[in-house]
């Protein structure tokens, strides 16, 4: 069926066409890039659920959860007690997931898994594929193969906002994605404007609680334009956080932080690692109450953000995880792949192309040399 409108048309939020456009632009987000290209008539209801799901700051249930075969009855029958254990504070596991964007084979079959409790990076060279793997995991991007399971149940397809009792998954992108022409209470709020009951005062209520959390106060009635880039991500951040407090049954929650300090200053870096800490359930926020993220996987170049937000590594390169361990262990590491990127040395054997154009003049005809 055809809906006529998705929520943003609908939602007491005014959200600009060209704002929609720009946050599937720095998003990247291929639900928004389809809602690009379809007229707002022509979403159908599944797809409005889903754009809505994406646009309220990327937290989504899993859905379609059916058991894995690895952790059926038979299996679990023939687990000793500490196999048992492992899995069963797994939160999110890639199984050899692949993915390809036409003829470049980005992901080649990434393994790994996220427990509870733990604050992991991951890391590798650019355009190695780490936000893809975020994305993914966050269910934004479906693999061409291999599996995604959430808490031992393997998720088929993408998001929708199907209520499904298991880990709610949110994403923080990069840009901080906030919508330009919604004040920052609306862009906070947005999640709970767009699909809680709760009334609008509590919703204004619970956003500057929030924002306090994140340190962040009297900027309500803002704009993002009149915001700086460490506080935006903080804003981005806080809208990862919100909740509706009126549901019965909290759900732990997985935060992904794709790149979080990515042109911040050092200083304004550490505000943010720290934030990510504060907001983990070994932390504390800025209220001084403990946080309520279970577990989050932060993609980062940044080595500040390594040393002070994470507790264990993954290291991908090549569409695979070529080394893991963790923090304290990644600069003393003998794989050379992890020395040459520690030391960012161009000696090793990380394949870079930098391509040097000379003068027809210096060489005859205009060449590209690899280095
Ligand atoms: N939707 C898409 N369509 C086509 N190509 C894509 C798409 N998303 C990512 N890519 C390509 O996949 C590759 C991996 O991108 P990705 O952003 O995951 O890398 P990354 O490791 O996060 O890079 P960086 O560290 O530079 O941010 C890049 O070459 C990118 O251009």
């Amino acid at each position: 069926m055809v809906s006529a409108v998705v929520s943003i048309s609908y939602s007491p939020l005014n959200v600009r066409n060209e704002d929609r456009n720009s946050w599937s632009r720095s998003t990247g987000c291929s639900f928004l890039r389809s809602f690009r290209t379809f007229s707002i008539s022509s979403v159908d209801d599944e797809q409005a659920r889903r754009i809505r799901r994406v646009a309220c700051a990327c937290v989504a249930p899993p859905q379609d959860l059916t058991p894995a075969k690895s952790i059926g009855p038979q299996r679990l029958e023939n687990l000793s007690v500490k196999e048992l254990g492992d899995e069963s504070d797994v939160l999110i596991e890639c199984r050899d997931v692949y993915k390809s964007f036409g003829e470049k084979h980005i992901l080649r079959g990434v393994s790994f898994k996220i427990r509870h409790g733990e604050a992991v990076g991951i890391i590798g060279p650019s355009g190695t594929g780490k936000s893809t793997i975020l994305k993914i995991m966050a269910g934004l991007l479906a693999p061409d193969k291999g599996e995604v399971l959430i808490r031992g149940r393997r998720r088929h397809g993408l998001i929708s906002d199907e209520e499904i009792s298991g880990l709610r998954i949110g994403l923080v992108f990069q840009s901080a994605a906030l919508f330009d022409s919604l004040t920052v209470r609306e862009n906070v709020g947005f999640l709970l404007y767009e699909n809680s009951t709760m009334p609008e005062d509590q919703i204004a209520e619970l956003v500057t609680e929030t924002l306090a959390a994140v340190g962040l106060k009297g900027v309500e009635d803002r704009l993002p334009s009149e915001l700086s880039g460490g506080m935006k991500k903080r804003v981005a951040l806080a809208r990862s956080i919100i909740f509706d407090t009126t549901k019965d049954a909290i759900e732990p929650e997985v935060l992904l932080y794709d790149e979080p300090t990515a042109g911040l200053d050092p200083i304004a870096s550490t505000v943010v690692e720290d934030l990510i800490r504060s907001v983990h359930m070994k932390g504390e926020d800025a209220l001084g109450k403990p946080g309520k993220i279970a577990s989050y996987v932060v993609v980062t170049h940044q080595h500040s953000t390594i040393r002070r937000a994470v507790d264990r590594l993954l290291f991908l390169y090549e569409g695979r995880v070529v080394w893991q361990g963790m923090t304290h262990e990644f600069s003393s590491s003998t794989n050379p792949i992890v020395q040459q990127f520690a030391s960012g040395s161009l000696d090793g054997p990380i394949r870079f192309e930098l391509k040097l154009f000379l003068s027809v003049n210096e060489v005859g005809s205009a060449k590209a040399y690899s280095l």
